[in-house]
């Protein structure tokens, strides 16, 4: 598989390692100071596109891959205000894109496991639940992508949660997500039910990048037979 990366950071040059060593090649390195390379490449020259960029620039990338027929996995966070109008643009310019908040295989697992959760929890009223991220310092958004859908999870499926909200709250119906920033935290989520009497958590503790990595490669290989927006359960599920 011909991969273009649009970011060449932390996540992208691991991409770059793993990707290559599976036999694929990668076909561009795109970031903040290159970007104009951009121009010369077209359709012909990548099979998929990988963005692993920065909240201010995966828009932009998103529709540059749509407008020149390339198939892009998404894992830049930060930016889902405007999802909904690049969903748009995707479909009128039938293109094809996915966006995980967490391409790891376990964080998947784990959305599953906290949605089962907060469905138990609607005849339970005894149990307040909160939800925390830690990451490494360098991380730009808060809170993480990926707590934004294990919130939404909570929030689907559990009947007293209607919103959440970045920090703490005394407002029932307000689900709290507390963000640490601590060096070297890869990435860290936790969801807490208390009672007076007991505690229930459940926690993904990511121990490297590597499965963000090779989730997205695999994601991105898959990508090339799909066509549309697609999202990481239509790919978990398959
Ligand atoms: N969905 C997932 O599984 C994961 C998502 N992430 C997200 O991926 C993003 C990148 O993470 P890291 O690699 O750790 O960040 P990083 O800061 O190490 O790298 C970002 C890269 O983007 C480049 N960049 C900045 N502006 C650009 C532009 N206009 N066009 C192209 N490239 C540009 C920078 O030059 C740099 O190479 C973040 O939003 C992070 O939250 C990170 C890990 C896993
Ligand atoms: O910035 C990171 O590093 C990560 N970002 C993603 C997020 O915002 O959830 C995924 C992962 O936790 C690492």
């Amino acid at each position: 598989m011909r991969i273009l990366l649009l970011g060449y950071g932390k996540m992208g040059q691991l991409i770059d390692k793993l990707a290559t060593e599976d036999g694929h090649t990668i076909v561009g390195k795109i970031h903040i100071d290159n970007r104009d390379e951009l121009k010369s490449i077209t359709r012909n020259e990548a099979d998929v596109a990988i963005d692993f960029s920065q909240p201010s620039a995966a828009v932009e990338n998103i529709k540059w891959c749509i407008d020149q027929g390339i198939p892009v996995a998404v894992g830049t966070t930060g930016w889902l205000e405007q999802k909904e109008a690049v969903d748009n643009y995707c479909l009128k310019n039938h293109g094809t894109y996915l966006y995980a908040s967490n391409f790891s295989i376990g964080v998947n697992l784990f959305f599953k496991l906290n949605e089962q959760l907060a469905k138990l929890m609607n005849s339970q009223e005894q149990y307040a639940v909160t939800s925390k991220e830690i990451h490494h310092t360098q991380k730009l958004d808060s809170p993480s992508g990926t707590s934004i859908t294990i919130a939404e999870g909570i929030i689907n499926n559990l009947g007293r949660k209607t919103k959440w909200v970045n920090n703490e709250s005394d407002k029932a119906e307000e689900l709290e997500i507390i963000s640490e920033r601590i060096d070297p935290t890869p990435g860290t989520h936790q969801v807490t039910y208390s009672s007076t009497v007991d505690s229930i958590d459940i926690t993904h503790t990511a121990h490297s990048r590597e499965g963000f990595a090779r989730g997205a490669i695999a994601v991105a290989q898959w990508l090339t037979h799909q066509k549309g927006v697609k999202q990481m359960s239509d790919f978990i599920d398959q």
